[in-house]
Order: structure tokens, then C-alpha cells, then sequence
């Protein structure tokens, strides 16, 4: 039944009955159920079976304490692929994605600065041809095939695309997609340098604007009685600089000069004297500052600047000792953005406050650190007992000198801290990558028999995307299809 229809799609108490079910229960919602309903449509278009499936998969792999290692996909052949040999979800990249379809078709670098309909658009292509596989499947009778088609799809959105209407449309667009999660983070979109040229990394928001994209994200779902798993990523662990320093749970993270600069950061030229700028001006957050400066007030200081923003919390400081010198000024970029620790501390911190918003939290790491995710695991599981957590490997790594005993080791030990989901971001494009490439050498190598041996008697052999279920099983249906409309006599 359409759930429109029925005259609980209206109903206050419905929705605080909803919210009350053991998917909901754990987020904590600031707006009334009445929020909900005036936003609310007459359609319904949330597809929650596949959300529900992915609910269903993170729960058993926490109760059965393994993790989910899975690769992206980057197209419909790749996904069902990876649906027939077990693999329970699928991981859509952004990254990906602007390498290989974006609105303006030109490749680009990950820096989430396509169109916000990018990610969404593949997980609608993803999602499709996984109901096209149920279809043929069924055909065939077998009902164990269709259902381990419907590979629940994890998405990546970025950094929300804009203000909180645009990740409400994202996150709808999401939904209509047929997307089972998607992940928001706090980053601001198109600004990451990849060399660190000129101490600039990732740039993250202030912790108050990644909260509203992830309300944003969750008032939609709730609006479009969608069960989709949100998921929270902070990128706090690689972040070099933030746009504001309003936030005082960034406080502890806002870099400043200790030294009174004669210029300021923006005002010399890039290069060499940029980078002695910064050793000079000898940067540290206002509390290590005022550590060195004052050590006997510091206790005192923290105190006092519990829950301030670093421009009150510098007047306080300076009350409590005068000639005390730190300045989150002067280190400004060009861009105006300030200097900022990342580092576990703050994906921690990020972390802590944005778990009870969503489903999963993620701190997105640039290589393994064994010592870092068991930090991170384990204040989350402290304070949001039960919370899934996932985990990526990313970039080089594993190939980073790792030994390959520690390497298989890894879901394993990830499990343990209380993981439930590992994907591998980037697996999708590298197997296709490696698979044409083999075939490709076969055929150079061997001629039509080459493209025989290696590529069309395996997948024969296997399935699809084999001949015989391109003109068998998919034919059948579109047969039937024709029979059924007849000949319009
Ligand atoms: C996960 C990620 O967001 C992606 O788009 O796949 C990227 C991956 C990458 O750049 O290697 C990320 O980690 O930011
Ligand atoms: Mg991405």
C-alpha cells in the first residue's frame, strides 16, 4: 500500500511512533513531528528496501563482531559482478564518479566541485540494472539470485553541495536514486590541494555547519518517510585550515601566531617567505600558547574558556595576563581561512558530537592507522555504545610497506573495535582498470582466440554478463513484453 494513503503519513503520532522503532530511536531530532508533515509530500518515493537490507547487514556484523570489507563500483557491469561473488553492499564514489561522469564530461580530480546530481545519477543507473538482474533472474526461477542482486548502494555526498536546502535536495535526489546510505562531511567543497603547497591540505566548515548538513540530510529523510543510513565523515584527521572560527567546540583547534608578525600571512608573497612566515610566527592553538606564556593561570584560563569561540576566549586570556600575544588573524590564507590542528583529537571530538545525528560515523583517514582508529573506536563506543563505525582504506595503502600478514590481519582487527563497514574507495576503478588491461593483452596477444580464452569462454562460464543471458534471459523478457502487447491488431 502506498504509504501516502494511509492517514498516518499526517499523523503526529505516527511519526513519534516511527521515531521510536529501533532504526530511529537513536537520533536525536530537535523539531517536532509537525516540522515534518508540512514539508511532507503527497508521493511516496523513499525505496527503504534496500536501506532496510543495509540496516539489516551492519546489525549482523556487529552482532557477530566481523566487519564488511567491500570495493566501490563505478558501473552496472562491475556491480553485478560484485554481487555474484557475495559481496553484500557496494560503495559509490565521488571521486570516482567525477573521473568518470560528470554533467560536463570532463574527468576531474576529487574535489566534489560537479554537479550535486553526479553521485546520485550513478547510484540510479547502479540501482537500476540491480532491478533488471532481480527481473532476469526471477525469470530463471532463481529467487536466492534476485535477491542477492539488490546490492544495497552507500554514496557518497560530499560535502552536501551548498547551504541546507541544497543538501535537502541532494539528500532527496539520494533517496529517488534508490540509495541504501550516503555519507556527508565536513569539508568545504572544490578547496583541497593535493600537494600541500603552501601548508594547505583539506579545508574543513566549522563543526556547526557539518551539524546543520547532516539535520538538513535527516529532516528530508524524515520528510520523505526514508529509512536510508546517514552517515557522518569528518576529515578533520587530514584538515589544515577552517572557514570560521564561530565555533567554540573548534576552540582547541584554531592555530595562531605567538609571535607579533610585522605582516601578516596573506601579505607576503607565496614560497620561501610564506614558509618561514610560518616558523617564525610559530603557531600553536591559544591554549598551548597561553601554557608557555602563563603556565601558572593556565588551569584557571581553561576554566574560564569552556564553551567560548577563540575571540572571546582571547579577551579572556587577556584579562587574566596583558601582555599575553596570540592572534588566529594573522596567520589567515588569502582565502581568509584560518589555521587549524587536525588530527585524531578533533575527528574525535567531530565525531562525538555528530554520532548521535546519524546512523554511522566515519573519520576518513589517508592511510591505516591502528592506533588512531582504536582511539577513535573506542571514545565513540563509550559514549554511543553500539554506534556503527566504519572504516576506509584509501589511496596507496594497503601497498605502503605494510607487511602482508598485518594486511590480511586488518578486518579482523578493525572488528574487533567495533567496525562493522570497511570499503575500499577507489577498488572499483583499479579492478576495472586491471581487468581491461588483461584482456586487452590477450587479444593483442592471441587475436580472437585471445578474447575467446580470456575473456568470453569465462564469462560464459560464469554467468553474466555472459551471450546467453544478454540474448537469453534479458531477451525473454522483452519477448514477453512484445507478445503481450501484440501485433495493434
Ligand atoms: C572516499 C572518497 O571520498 C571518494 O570519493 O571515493 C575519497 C577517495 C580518495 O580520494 O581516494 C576520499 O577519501 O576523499
Ligand atoms: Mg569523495
Amino acid at each position: 500500500m502506498d504509504p501516502t494513503s494511509s492517514p498516518d503519513w499526517r499523523s503526529p503520532e505516527a511519526i513519534q511512533k516511527w521515531w521510536y522503532t529501533p532504526s530511529q530511536r537513536d537520533i536525536k531530532r530537535d523539531y517536532p513531528p509537525s516540522t515534518v508533515i508540512a514539508l511532507r509530500d503527497g508521493l511516496f518515493e523513499a525505496h527503504n528496501r534496500p536501506a532496510n537490507k543495509l540496516r539489516g547487514i551492519f546489525a549482523r556484523h556487529q552482532q557477530c563482531k566481523s566487519v564488511h570489507l567491500v570495493p566501490s563500483v563505478i558501473e552496472p557491469v562491475s556491480l553485478q559482478m560484485i554481487s555474484e561473488v557475495g559481496f553484500e553492499t557496494a560503495y559509490v564514489s565521488g571521486g570516482m564518479a567525477s573521473m568518470t561522469d560528470t554533467a560536463t564530461n570532463d574527468p576531474t580530480t576529487d574535489l566534489s566541485d560537479y554537479t550535486y546530481d553526479t553521485v546520485p545519477n550513478k547510484v540510479a543507473s547502479l540501482y537500476r540494472s540491480q532491478l533488471l538482474h532481480y527481473r532476469t533472474a526471477m525469470a530463471r526461477g532463481d529467487t536466492d539470485r534476485a535477491e542477492a542482486s539488490i546490492v544495497p548502494l552507500i554514496a557518497d555526498g560530499d560535502s552536501g553541495a551548498g547551504l541546507h536546502t541544497t543538501v535537502m535536495k541532494l539528500t532527496k535526489l539520494f533517496v529517488q536514486s534508490g540509495v541504501a546510505g550516503f555519507h556527508l562531511d565536513d569539508l568545504l567543497s572544490g578547496a583541497k590541494r593535493f600537494d600541500g603547497h603552501d601548508g594547505v591540505g583539506y579545508v574543513v566548515v566549522p563543526l556547526s555547519e557539518h551539524v546543520r548538513r547532516l539535520k538538513a540530510a535527516k529532516l528530508q529523510l524524515d520528510v520523505m518517510g526514508a529509512e536510508t543510513v546517514l552517515i557522518h565523515r569528518t576529515d578533520a584527521m587530514s584538515a589544515t585550515h577552517i572557514t570560521s572560527t564561530i565555533d567554540p567546540r573548534d576552540t582547541p583547534f584554531i592555530l595562531g601566531a605567538t609571535v607579533n608578525m610585522p605582516t601578516d600571512l596573506c601579505e607576503v608573497e607565496s614560497g620561501p617567505l610564506r614558509a618561514q612566515w610560518k616558523i617564525d610566527a610559530k603557531l600553536a592553538t591559544l591554549e598551548e600558547a597561553f601554557a608557555s606564556a602563563c603556565p601558572d593561570l593556565v588551569a584557571t584560563l581553561k576554566t574560564r574558556i569552556a564553551g567560548l569561540n577563540v575571540s572571546r576566549a582571547l579577551r579572556v586570556a587577556q584579562e587574566l595576563y596583558p601582555d599575553f600575544f596570540w592572534s588566529a588573524e594573522s596567520p589567515r590564507t588569502a582565502q581568509g581561512w584560518y589555521a587549524f590542528k587536525g588530527g585524531i583529537d578533533c575527528a574525535i571530538s567531530r565525531s562525538l558530537v555528530c554520532a548521535p545525528l546519524v546512523d554511522m560515523t566515519w573519520a576518513c583517514v589517508g592511510s591505516y592507522d591502528p592506533k588512531g582508529a582504536a582511539q577513535i573506536a573506542a571514545a565513540v563506543q563509550e559514549a554511543y555504545p553500539g554506534k556503527w563505525m566504519a572504516y576506509n582504506i584509501t589511496g596507496g595503502f594497503p601497498d605502503d610497506g605494510s607487511r602482508d600478514d598485518e594486511v590480511k590481519a586488518l578486518p579482523e582487527s578493525l572488528a574487533s573495535l567495533g567496525y562493522v563497514w570497511q570499503f575500499l574507495p577507489i577498488a572499483g576503478l583499479t579492478a576495472v582498470a586491471v581487468g581491461v588491461r588483461s584482456v586487452g593483452l590477450e587479444i593483442k596477444k592471441g587475436g580472437l582466440l585471445g578474447y575467446l580464452q580470456s575473456a568470453s569462454r569465462p564469462a560464459g562460464r560464469t554467468g553474466h554478463p555472459s551471450a546467453e543471458w544478454w540474448w537469453k534471459d534479458m531477451a525473454r523478457l522483452t519477448d514477453m513484453a512484445a507478445d503481450a502487447i501484440g501485433e495493434g491488431l
